[in-house]
């Protein structure tokens, strides 16, 4: 599973800032399919030959949109803001969708919402070629398992195996057990409940939420005898790696990025004793099981089952622990939401008295997208601005896409082997679709329906063809991605986020390091592949957790299924 950046764009930009373009690099936009008709010829410097084609165009082809700087202009733009540049490009040229020429090569940008559901539904797209490639650098995986993906549909068989494992009974076991670990993170254990110090100081609350999501979701994987349940030290591994550039395998690589390197060594060896030991304890999630045993029919080694597993945890945590960071801030940040949204969510829960005096507040998970509109709506408007992934596939057949029927709908050829570039910031945060000023602003109430600032402008609508602002505001809304690939982990997600929330608002304030009301910290410089920002480090986030007074003997209970013993 390779979430969204399957190949290492940062490095190859980060190849280009030197401008020396040398044989490493050649092999890089090779990669890329960025030198496609470009025949290596040992005597002429390969720099020169980049430097010297320019990509043809079919008439049929999106238009070209020249960088202001020839050649390098893109990924300059790209380097410097990765994610405002597609925005930023898109409001300059307005083209539904673009070909960019960067170097001797090009990518298709699509920017129009029509044309990503065509993108999304278009069979000749796919993430498939790109995914094998980047599992064909995995040195960490034997040749034989680095096979199964190139020759035997390993990615599709995966995903296969996602989509119905991440859904009824299996996704109600993993919410069981997710909730269960996160409930007695909070609570804590029986013995010290009601006892333990009510306010927890910390000094970065992105880290203290980080560290519990990991565990939480790690154990709803792997379930108690998880490798980041026993050893903690983990975490930090985890996140070491995931900050650096995760796709570069070259030795190189490992010397300049060592703690990335190390925490990627440190992982894949507490999984491969892990995946050593049978696990046959009912709360190891269906998914893993059954990756499992799929990949052992594979001849997966233990070796190789950890590799390959690094990539789902990656998959489970990238996206979702910013997206809960969000949803937590931007509710404790303002007073009046907190109020409302714990009112909302106290008539969500159950409660009932123990006879040891404690008191037992039940969640039922799963209904909480209903029982709680208020908070999904927060969720989900959290999710927009936070959302900044760049969708990619390839284009494996020629193929036409328009943004709809029509004798005047234009229709645009893709031309085979090309990347295919699909940032979800441009339909997120188009101002002419979200209410203008409004749509870079926070509003807890856009996705239900009843906001006022929501105008929508007319000279959208037209350049977009007939459609309504409701209709086109669904298609541009794809923080989980679309298609074939669209995220398979989304309800677990959106379970593990909301059941958090509520246990929060209820049982926790949060407020700054003083007791005032938590600021909302800005966003950091995101790297290239990034699919949700994150707080900037250099942000105050201190902050205190306190047990809320009448919540310090609760004893909290999901509702989310069958029952799971460890
Ligand atoms: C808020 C949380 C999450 C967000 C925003 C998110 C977003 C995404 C996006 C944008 C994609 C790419 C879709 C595309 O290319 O069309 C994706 C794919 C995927 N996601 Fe998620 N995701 C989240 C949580 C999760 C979780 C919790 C899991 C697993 C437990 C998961 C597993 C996957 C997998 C397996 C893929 C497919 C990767 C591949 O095709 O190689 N995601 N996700």
């Amino acid at each position: 599973m390779f979430v969204t950046q399957p190949f290492s764009v940062d490095s190859y930009l980060m190849q280009l800032q030197s401008v020396i373009i040398d044989k490493q690099h050649f092999l890089f936009l090779k990669q890329f399919g960025l030198q496609q008709n470009v025949q290596q010829d040992e005597n002429i410097p390969e720099s020169l030959i980049i430097y010297l084609r320019v990509p043809k165009l079919d008439p049929r082809e999106p238009p070209l949109v020249y960088p202001r700087i020839p050649f390098v202009g893109h990924l300059l733009g790209m380097i410097q803001d990765p994610h405002q540049y597609f925005f930023k490009l898109n409001k300059r040229t307005n083209h539904p969708v673009a070909t960019l020429p960067i170097l001797n090569g090009k990518v298709y940008v699509i920017n129009s919402p029509q044309l990503v559901q065509a993108a999304f539904r278009n069979q000749s797209l796919s993430l498939a070629p790109l995914v094998n490639e980047y599992v064909g650098r995995m040195h960490e995986l034997s040749p034989s398992a680095r096979r199964s993906y190139a020759e035997d549909g390993m990615h599709e068989r995966m995903m296969q195996l996602f989509i119905t494992r991440m859904s009824g009974e299996s996704l109600k076991r993993m919410n069981t057990v997710a909730m269960r670990e996160m409930n007695s993170i909070f609570q804590g254990s029986s013995a010290s409940r009601g006892q333990e110090k009510r306010v927890i100081e910390t000094e970065n609350l992105w880290l203290w939420l980080r560290n519990i999501m990991t565990v939480v979701t790690t154990t709803a994987l792997l379930g108690q005898k998880n490798p980041w349940k026993k050893d903690p030290s983990l975490i930090e591994a985890y996140w070491s790696w995931e900050s650096g550039d995760i796709s570069r395998r070259t030795p190189l690589a490992a010397i300049k990025d060592r703690a990335s390197h190390q925490g990627q060594i440190a992982i894949r060896k507490a999984l491969n004793i892990y995946f050593a030991e049978e696990h046959h304890s009912n709360d190891v999630s269906q998914l893993t099981v059954d990756t499992v045993a799929m990949q052992k029919q594979y001849s997966f080694s233990t070796s190789d089952l950890a590799a390959a597993y690094l990539q789902v945890i990656h998959a489970s945590l990238m996206n979702a622990v910013p997206t809960a960071f969000w949803v937590m801030a931007h509710i404790y940040s303002r007073q009046e939401l907190l109020a409302s949204l714990r009112e909302e969510t106290f008539n969500a829960v159950k409660q009932q008295s123990l006879e040891n005096g404690e008191r037992q507040v039940s969640i039922e998970v799963d209904q909480l997208d209903k029982l709680c509109p208020k908070l999904m709506s927060v969720f989900r408007e959290a999710h927009r601005l936070a959302s900044i992934a760049t969708l990619h596939r390839r284009v494996v057949d020629d193929t036409f896409l328009s943004e709809g029927n029509g004798p005047n709908v234009r229709s645009y050829l893709l031309k085979k082997g090309i990347t295919v570039m699909i940032p979800t910031i441009v339909g997120l945060r188009e101002p002419r679709l979200w209410g203008g000023v409004v749509a870079a602003e926070f509003d807890p109430e856009r996705f239900l329906g009843q906001s006022k600032k929501q105008q929508g402008n007319s000279s959208y609508t037209e350049l977009r063809g007939t459609e309504s602002i409701s209709n086109l505001r669904k298609k541009a809304y794809f923080p989980f991605g679309g298609g074939k690939e669209l995220c398979p982990g989304r309800n677990f997600a959106i379970a593990e986020v909301m059941g958090m929330m509520v246990v929060l608002l209820n049982g926790f304030d949060i407020t700054s390091a003083d007791g005032g009301t938590l600021p909302l910290p800005k966003p950091g410089k995101p790297k290239l592949t990034t699919g949700t920002a994150r707080p900037d480090q250099n942000a105050d986030l201190r902050a205190r957790i306190m047990r809320r007074p009448g919540w310090e003997n609760v004893v909290w209970e999901t509702v989310a299924g069958p029952k799971v013993t460890p």
